[in-house]
């Protein structure tokens, strides 16, 4: 991991560029898969599953007997955390419903919202490189807590034409039975336009690499509403002289064995710090089966010594990372400073891992930088709001004149002549 100290800032914006994942690149790529499967459908996924995935299949749907087969072959330890995370993270996405609330805006004029689930859902779970089990929970729970009538799940085959049990068991566990062995840019498309096998919805979910990425903004454009680009994981690690090197490196290296182009990042106003969290890194690294892939990604991330706390936050708020993790003494007023972040881990025992897997918290987050805009998965991004208002004639009377007056302003007479003709009415009955 490069080592900067001090930085002009002038530099910041070449220190914190994520690395270069081709995504221009990708965009031209996703776009033809994407016209291939609109028109060809089950034909063009059997095609880009052969190239993209290796794999010759027939029949993406799983069968209830594979998914039954599955739940078997789940260890009972195994069984027993997933259902620890999926009570903790139900509690958390339960609590995120809101009551209607009826609003007088003035007499007689009642408005309110309503959130109403989003009928048809899809959920992307990754499954490349690792059967990402877990992302079932953190979409599969909300999706039903909202109340969505139909969730469609995609996940890449391995090699064996087989989906990973885990992935299997956490579904069925959670009630998704529409499960398709397709990944990469093939699946969005084909949950975007539907297939003969694969039935289209209105909005996809969900985390992938860059292909799948690229795909789902390209959908986004005109077909169908996404949650987010959640791209390559990335954290960044705010620590000062209370942290602990070996927790620290531990972090990074949790996010760093995600994939070469994860990138992790410390920032610290204590320059002793660098040496013991290498040193740490180096121990750590030698015990991961995934060394190869974390060492590529230390190579996009950096250890970044600055003056002071408050260019610490400076520095955090234009990264605006997915994930951070502030190990600092005085981690619940810095955390109440930051502007820009995924999600944020206080204090020395809250390791980033707890909300990728059980705390309770969402793991999909707006990756390189989205998380200026973007928030990550809740219960409310598989509902969207209806606007509701009753005008009694009193509320008519009293709000009508400035409607008229507004209307007429803009040139529009037939929205003025919509209040008049009611005002008319009331006048004639009296
Ligand atoms: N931001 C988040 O919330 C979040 C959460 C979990 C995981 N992630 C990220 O998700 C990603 C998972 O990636 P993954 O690769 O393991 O699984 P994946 O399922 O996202 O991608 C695998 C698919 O990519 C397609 N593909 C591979 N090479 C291709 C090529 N050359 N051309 C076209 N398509 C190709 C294949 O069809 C394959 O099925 C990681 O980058 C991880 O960091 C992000
Ligand atoms: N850290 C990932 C989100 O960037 C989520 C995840 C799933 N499993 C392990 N981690
Ligand atoms: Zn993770």
């Amino acid at each position: 991991m490069q080592k900067i100290v001090y930085p002009a800032k002038e530099s910041w914006e070449e220190l914190l560029e994520r690395p270069d994942n081709g995504l221009e690149d990708l965009f031209d790529t996703a776009r033809g898969v994407l016209e291939d499967v609109k028109r060809n459908k089950d034909a063009a996924l059997i095609k880009y599953t052969r190239m993209f995935d290796g794999v010759e299949l027939e029949d993406f749907k799983v069968s209830q007997a594979e998914i039954n087969e599955a739940c078997i072959n789940i260890s009972s330890d195994l069984k027993e955390a997933i259902l620890t995370a999926k009570q903790n993270i139900e509690t958390f996405h339960q609590a995120q419903l809101r009551e209607v609330k009826v609003i007088e805006t003035m007499p007689g004029v009642q408005c309110w919202q309503k959130a109403v689930p989003i009928e048809k859902v899809g959920l992307y779970i990754p499954g490349g490189t690792a059967p990402l089990f877990s992302t079932v929970l953190m979409l599969a729970i909300p999706a039903k807590i909202a109340g969505c009538k139909e969730v469609v799940l995609c996940t890449p085959a391995g090699k064996d034409g087989k989906i990973n049990p885990a992935i299997l068991y956490a579904a069925n566990l959670v009630g998704v039975t529409k499960i398709f062995k397709l990944g990469g840019i093939q699946a969005i498309g084909a949950m975007a336009y539907g297939t003969e096998t694969v039935p289209s919805v209105s909005k996809i979910f969900g985390p992938g690499n860059r292909f799948v990425t690229a795909a789902k903004q390209v959908v986004s454009l005109k077909d169908v509403a996404i949650d987010m680009p959640a791209g390559p994981s990335e954290v960044m690690v705010m620590a000062d002289e209370s942290a602990e090197p070996a927790f620290i490196a531990a972090d990074l290296l949790s996010q760093a064995e995600h994939g070469a182009d994860s990138q992790v990042i410390l920032v610290t106003n204590n320059e002793a710090l660098l040496d013991k969290v290498e040193k740490a890194l180096d121990e750590q690294l030698n015990q991961l089966s995934r060394k190869e892939v974390a060492e590529k990604a230390l190579d996009n991330s950096r250890m970044i010594v600055l003056k002071s706390v408050d260019e610490m936050l400076e520095m955090c708020n234009e990264y605006a990372p997915e994930h951070l993790i502030i190990s600092m003494r005085d981690d619940e007023e810095i955390g109440a400073k930051v502007m820009n972040a995924g999600s944020i881990f206080l204090g020395n025992y809250s390791p980033e891992s707890a909300g990728d897997y059980a705390s309770g918290t969402n793991h999909t987050l707006p990756t390189h930088g989205y998380a200026k805009s973007y928030s990550g998965v809740s219960t409310e991004s598989f509902m969207k709001k209806i606007t509701y208002q009753k005008i009694s004639e009193k509320g008519i009377q009293k709000l009508g004149p400035a409607i008229e007056i507004m209307a007429a302003a803009e040139q529009l007479y037939a929205h003025k002549n919509a209040v008049t003709v009611r005002l008319q009415k009331i006048k004639e009955s009296k």
